[in-house]
């Protein structure tokens, strides 16, 4: 029989696999040279001696955080799914599918752009009898419920027009921002386009204008029952559970305005108490597994976050074409999609895009075992998410599904619905969390689950279709991104740290090689204080005259040099072939700096007082929203420093001033001694600091020369100036 899915090892891998021994060898004669030639009490004493096993210390930690990115390096596939041979196969005769859209907080996630995420997977090319699509706002806000409830409404236009028309992208947002009136001639009527196109922005300027005024409008509110929920005056740290079902898919009376059936659309807003811890987007993703198995229990389920939509209406069938295949398919227990971003701009100024995260590193797992699953754009197997353990005779079966008209039971089964979104669940010392369901406790529940999920036998897909299947919101201040990354490296830091520690949490159940994709990401975090120790020491080095490289006349000098330009030359072909620009390897670059010396630095911090149990799990929502005046800065790629001065930016602001200091002050002793052999002796350490000045120019504009709302704030460049006071002393030393 013919297969659903094909897999295609990545090919031209010689030449990788010869870059990457030249490489290690390099690395090895690195090692050797700072053993053998640590120098004695001749060459400088004890203390540059210290220093020099700082610099051993250093490099073998990057050494060994090379050898563990070969990991996703090493076997990449990639894979192609047949949803003709699907549809030839199964025809309309499909498993039911439950879509979890999470959102957290009305004011940093503003309801019309999820209703836009809602909308855009309630018009999945999928029969519309099959499909349930469930809110969970843990903001429990009336106004969210109301944009829900709009969209039911507008969802009666607008899933007719994207069938009849074929269209794509499916978020009317999305949708109305690319097309232009133009060039729909062909497709349909004007009259019809600005009708809906009207239709949309009533929708949507209704919507906000609620949000402004914090109330939903009192004429409204007499339209659905749901909305008394509200009435007892509830807060966001303590309500009841709310789940009302607004559209009904087996209701035959709630039909689009072509009559056709639509899907199934929850509202849900689990309980909340003060003293019941309620575990985040881990403790949502739960109650909606739960709540949904009393009003749909779709075999399959699919989760976006409510700042992703779908941007290709066939996901669904090309998802299942893994899950259905005869040959593999029940080996299978989740199919991730990467996470691409709308909002980049071209040279992507904060490194935020996943290029190379997607295009290489995913599929490098994928070739050893499966990708980790990395939260929103997956499809997950309710069973096996809900904890069920591989067995080879393991047969799915895709007819589960509750197809019977909720009618009259509504009320009943809404009550069943909210028992099941109580706080029992999180405070009683329940499985969920544990065994069953996504678990608790980490920044970056998904990964951890993931990595349960294939310890308990089952492989992940990764599925990367060149139209992408999800397009999301990446940060676009300096400060959500370096936020956002303190919480993803903390995450995964954490996990190389507990019991689910890959290596002895996944041996004997994963291979190493994806023990060791897991852990990429783990060392992320840890590596902040070897990164810190290279940009620190060897620029001071340079001011204070201790040589900490070879000589550029020494044959050692040979390894030391082929790396970094081995590697940057590889980073750089590897960014380029993902897409990236140059500027925008640059920047990406520049952001790796100053992502390890704050974000990651911060997460060790974290990590530690939290295993001392000193402080609590956060998980800091990324803002979506930003003000107009910094919009306009992020369209311009100007680095966002202000308002406020965070200790991050002190210390991005001290450490391009420490390298200006060093370098400045290196050079002018140099030159003053006019001799050339300090020169050679200290070659690498003005290279390094040279370049540390370079990628550093942003950061001294906004200190020196912007004057916009987004330039270092003065107490922010006042106080990195009195940390390098000691530097600039011994500057002045030399000059003078
Ligand atoms: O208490 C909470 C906190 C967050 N969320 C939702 O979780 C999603 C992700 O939050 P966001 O602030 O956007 O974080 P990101 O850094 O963008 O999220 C990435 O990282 C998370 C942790 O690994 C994954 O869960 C996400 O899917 C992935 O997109 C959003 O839809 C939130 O509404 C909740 O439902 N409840
Ligand atoms: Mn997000």
């Amino acid at each position: 029989m013919e297969r659903l899915f094909a897999t295609e090892r990545l090919r031209a891998r010689a030449l990788y696999m010869f870059y990457a021994a030249t490489v290690a060898t390099a690395i090895c004669l690195v090692l050797y040279y700072r053993v053998a030639f640590v120098p004695g009490e001749a060459g400088g004493g004890r203390a540059t001696s210290w220093l020099w096993l700082g610099m051993l210390a250093a490099e073998l930690w990057f050494g060994v955080c090379w050898v563990v990115a070969q990991s996703v390096r090493w076997r990449p596939v990639r894979r192609r799914a047949f949803s003709d041979r699907l549809a030839a196969r199964y025809g309309d005769n499909l498993p039911c599918v439950d879509i979890f859209v999470c959102t957290a907080d009305p004011r940093s996630e503003p309801p019309s752009l999820v209703v836009c995420a809602v909308l855009s997977v309630m018009a999945y090319n999928y029969p519309a009898d099959k499909l349930s699509v469930y809110l969970s706002d843990d903001g429990c806000s009336a106004l969210t419920f109301y944009a829900l409830w709009e969209a039911s409404q507008f969802a009666k236009l607008w899933l007719p027009f994207c069938r009849k028309h074929s269209i794509e992208p499916r978020s009317p947002a999305a949708y109305f921002s690319e097309s232009e009136m133009g060039k729909l001639g062909e497709l349909c009527s004007v009259q019809e386009w600005s009708l809906l196109k009207e239709s949309y922005k009533g929708m949507t300027e209704r919507i906000d204008c609620a949000v402004l005024l914090g109330m939903v409008p009192e004429q409204i509110r007499a339209m659905h029952k749901g909305f008394y929920e509200w009435d007892s005056g509830i807060t966001l740290q303590n309500h009841q559970p709310i789940v009302q079902v607004l559209i009904d898919r087996n209701n035959p009376t709630v039909v689009d305005n072509e009559g056709s059936q639509l899907p199934t659309l929850v509202y849900m807003a689990r309980e909340k108490r003060p003293k019941c811890h309620h575990n985040f987007k881990a403790g949502a993703m739960n109650a909606l597994i739960r709540v949904s198995s009393v009003i749909s229990n779709s075999p399959i389920i699919l989760n976006v976050d409510c700042d992703v939509y779908s941007n290709n209406s066939d996901s669904i069938r090309d998802a299942l074409c893994f899950f259905l295949d005869e040959k593999m398919g029940h080996k299978v227990g989740f199919v991730q999609c990467p996470q691409n971003y709308t909002n980049l701009t071209k040279n992507d100024i904060y490194g935020n895009s996943l290029n190379v995260i997607n295009e290489v590193e995913l599929c490098g797992m994928d070739g050893v075992g499966g990708p980790a699953y990395i939260g929103t754009g997956c499809f997950h197997r309710r069973e096996i998410i809900s904890g069920r353990s591989f067995s080879e005779d393991y047969k799915q079966d895709w007819e589960t599904g509750i197809m019977e008209k909720l009618g009259e039971h509504m009320n009943e089964i809404e009550e069943q619905a909210k028992s099941l979104a109580t706080c029992d669940y999180e405070c009683n010392n329940t499985q969920w969390g544990r065994e069953v369901g996504v678990k608790y406790g980490c920044p970056v529940e998904d990964v951890i689950t993931g990595l349960a999920i294939q310890c308990r036998g089952w492989v992940s897909v990764y599925f990367n279709p060149a139209r992408k299947a999800f397009l999301g919101l990446a940060p676009t201040t300096l400060a959500q991104t370096l936020l956002q990354h303190r919480r993803f490296s903390e995450g995964n830091f954490s996990i190389l740290l507990s019991r689910y520690c890959p290596f002895l949490f996944g041996h004997g159940k994963v291979k190493l090689w994806l023990q060791m994709g897991y852990c990429t990401y783990g060392l992320w975090a840890p590596s902040s204080l070897p990164t810190l120790y290279y940009i620190f020491v060897p620029s001071v080095g340079l001011l204070c005259r201790i040589p900490l490289f070879p000589e550029l006349t020494s044959p050692w000098i040979l390894p030391f040099a082929y790396l970094p330009a081995a590697m940057y030359i590889y980073s750089l072909y590897e960014a380029l072939s993902c897409g990236v620009t140059l500027k925008g390897w640059w920047n990406g670059q520049r952001m790796w700096v100053i992502k390890r010396t704050t974000s990651y630095l911060f997460a060790v911090a974290d990590t530690i007082f939290r295993l001392l149990g000193l402080s609590a799990m956060a998980f800091a929502i990324t803002p979506k929203v930003s003000d107009e005046d910094q919009s306009r800065r992020y369209e311009q790629e100007l680095m966002e420093f202000g308002p406020s001065s965070s200790l991050e930016f002190v210390i991005v602001a001290a450490i391009a001033l420490l390298s200006l200091v060093c370098l400045a002050g290196g050079l002018s002793w140099i030159v003053a001694s006019g001799c050339t052999a300090s020169c050679l002796k200290f070659f690498l350490q003005i290279v390094l600091c040279g370049a540390l000045v370079a990628i550093n120019v942003p950061v001294y504009e906004a200190m020196f020369i912007r004057n916009d709302r987004g330039r270092m704030a003065p107490g922010v460049t006042l106080t990195a100036t009195g940390l390098v006071l000691p530097a600039c002393l011994i500057w002045a030393n030399i000059v003078l």
